[in-house]
């Protein structure tokens, strides 16, 4: 059973999606502080949230439990992505479904500003007829600057153009190719400052965005600017804000969003030039419906095992692509579990090899459950494929991907090698077609084996009569020996033997076996 929680209001055609689920408990808790959530957290499997709860790393570090937390919408600031990568959580948004509705709502809240309409309705609303107060200005021919052309800032600028305005953007990953394909000017930052009638930003709030826009910003500005944020409190600098509207050099502002949400009381909301909502920008039906559908179907896919169409702290992988390299996902694993069972010592570098058809294929994927089956013996079962490469940095292990031509005869080659103090140790593997995978070799040694189950590595040295020692004393312990592979270094030399077994051995059983003066050392591999 999963038990999803529900902490902020979504709606309930996505959440439907969940209640049809099999095995699947929802709560919905929307007003929990964040010292309840807290508490409470430690009981889910799942977490979904809106722009409200704050998703702390104190909530992540005790969500024992949680695989996933699920953002209905785009921002995922809210959430401590740092905090949730390391602790193995994947967090997912739901980009696309509230798109339209935060650019209709740039539009209105820029049109509302242009013609001063919230304050000529509460005038009027409070029995004041007084017309010559409100006069507004036309956006027709005004230049709109863009901040951020992604989904949103995109759909702002068309509906723009619609208006008759010229736009000009900047974005760093806008090309002047691309903007005059668009029919808009590409502009570098400073451009879009000075040049700019109307000034509106799109762009996530992060480390490189926040405060963007401060005193400096408002300096290079055009006098009688307007502003309109529909994206993030933060973005601007409220008081730089203040100031500039103060000075007069901003004529009005309109704001959706603020730094400090829900609303505390504020004096940028004390001045006649600002229009305010109280982040709505997406909240519409349609956007609602959409956000909640798409994010509650990853949210299922994910504890169903399924791929999840958008990773917020995983690369997310085109489903034709995925389907290629998933095949390999469970051999990755399970050569990285084999392979650090053969060596007590903790890897200091891993090299992974990728050849034949693996070399021209999206391999970082694959490596991820690599390094996870590498990681498991001696960091649990909290190692997963969205915190794998961060815990293996953070133990100062340094990973390299290689795609080589050596194929050996096989039409697609793995081999992952570590390097530990005591030596360089590598196992290869590969999916045979319609028999699935096969570990092919150890160190230097050739074997068939099939990666599962309970599996008995010895190496020993090449005399006859070791085979049959090794299958009566397994046979005094009551243990039966299903496959058995044996290859050796050259005659009378070094050999392995890897033995499937039908139950997993005990100690004491392991160490009869070393006590065979032929043993080098045995050890015991569970798949
Ligand atoms: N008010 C609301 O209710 C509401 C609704 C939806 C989205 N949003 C917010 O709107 C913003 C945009 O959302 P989106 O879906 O368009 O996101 P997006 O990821 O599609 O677009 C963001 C764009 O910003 C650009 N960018 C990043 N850093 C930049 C920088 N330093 N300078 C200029 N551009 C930069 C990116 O390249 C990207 O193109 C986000 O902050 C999101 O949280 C608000
Ligand atoms: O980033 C977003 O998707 C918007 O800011 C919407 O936030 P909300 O889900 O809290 O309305």
């Amino acid at each position: 059973m999963f038990h999803i929680l529900i902490a902020d209001p979504i709606s309930d055609e996505g959440l439907d999606v969940l209640y049809k689920a099999k095995d699947v408990s929802i709560t919905k808790e929307t007003d929990l502080k964040s010292e309840e959530l807290e508490k409470r957290i430690p009981e889910f499997d799942a977490l979904l949230v809106r722009s409200q709860t704050k998703v702390t790393r104190n909530i992540i570090e005790r969500a024992e439990n949680l695989n996933i937390i699920g953002r209905a919408g785009v921002g995922v600031d809210n959430i401590d992505l740092d905090a949730a990568t390391e602790n193995g959580i994947i967090v997912v948004n739901a980009p696309n479904g509230n798109t339209n509705s935060a650019a209709e709502h740039t539009m209105a809240m820029m049109m509302t500003l242009s013609r001063k309409i919230p304050q000529a309705h509460s005038a009027l609303k409070n029995r004041k007829w007084e017309r010559s107060k409100y006069v507004g200005v036309e956006v027709k021919n005004k230049t709109l600057g863009i901040i951020g052309l992604g989904r949103i800032g995109t759909e702002v600028a068309y509906r723009a153009k619609g208006q008759r305005m010229n736009v000009i953007a900047y974005d760093p990953f806008l090309t002047e190719e691309k903007a005059d394909k668009m029919g808009i000017t590409y502009g570098e930052f400073e451009d879009v400052l000075s040049e700019a009638d109307y000034i509106s930003v799109h762009t996530p709030l992060m480390k490189e965005t926040r405060h963007m826009i401060g005193a400096d910003a408002f300096r290079q500005m055009k006098d009688g600017v307007h502003i309109v944020n529909c994206a993030r409190g933060g973005i601007i600098e409220e008081d730089a804000l203040y100031d500039a509207i103060v000075s007069g050099k901003v004529a009005g502002a309109a704001i959706d969003v603020l730094e400090e949400e829900p609303f505390q009381d504020h004096k940028l909301l004390e001045l006649p030039q600002v229009v305010a909502t109280p982040h709505l920008g997406a909240s519409t039906v349609e956007a609602q419906e959409n956000v909640a559908i798409d994010v509650c179907h990853d949210v299922l896919s994910h504890l169903n095992g399924d791929q999840v169409k958008n990773p917020v702290n995983l690369p997310s992988v085109p489903s034709d692509i995925f389907s290629q390299i998933e095949p390999y996902f469970n051999l990755a694993e399970k050569l990285g579990m084999f392979l650090i069972r053969l060596t007590d010592d903790v890897p200091e570098e891993v090299n992974i090899y990728y050849s034949g058809e693996l070399s021209d294929v999206k391999i970082a994927p694959i490596t991820r459950n690599a390094v996870k089956g590498l990681l498991e013996r001696h960091l649990g079962s909290r190692v997963n494929d969205v915190n794998a490469q961060y815990l293996a940095a953070k133990k100062d292990i340094t990973i390299h991907e290689n795609r080589t031509s050596t194929t050996k005869g096989f039409t697609n080659l793995m081999t992952v090698e570590v390097k530990t103090k005591s030596g360089i140790r590598s196992v290869s593997g590969t999916l045979l077609n319609g028999l699935g995978a096969r570990i092919v070799r150890v160190d230097d040694y050739s074997v068939d084996v099939m990666p599962v189950g309970h599996l008995v590595v010895i190496h020993h040295k090449d005399r006859p009569g070791v085979i049959g020692k090794m299958g009566s004393l397994l046979a005094e312990q009551h243990i039966n020996i299903a496959t058995m592979q044996v290859d050796r270094s050259d005659v009378g030399g070094n050999a392995i033997m890897i033995l499937s077994i039908d139950k997993y051995p005990e100690q004491s059983e392991l160490e009869a076996l070393k006590e065979l003066e032929e043993i080098n050392d045995v050890t015991a591999v569970d798949l």
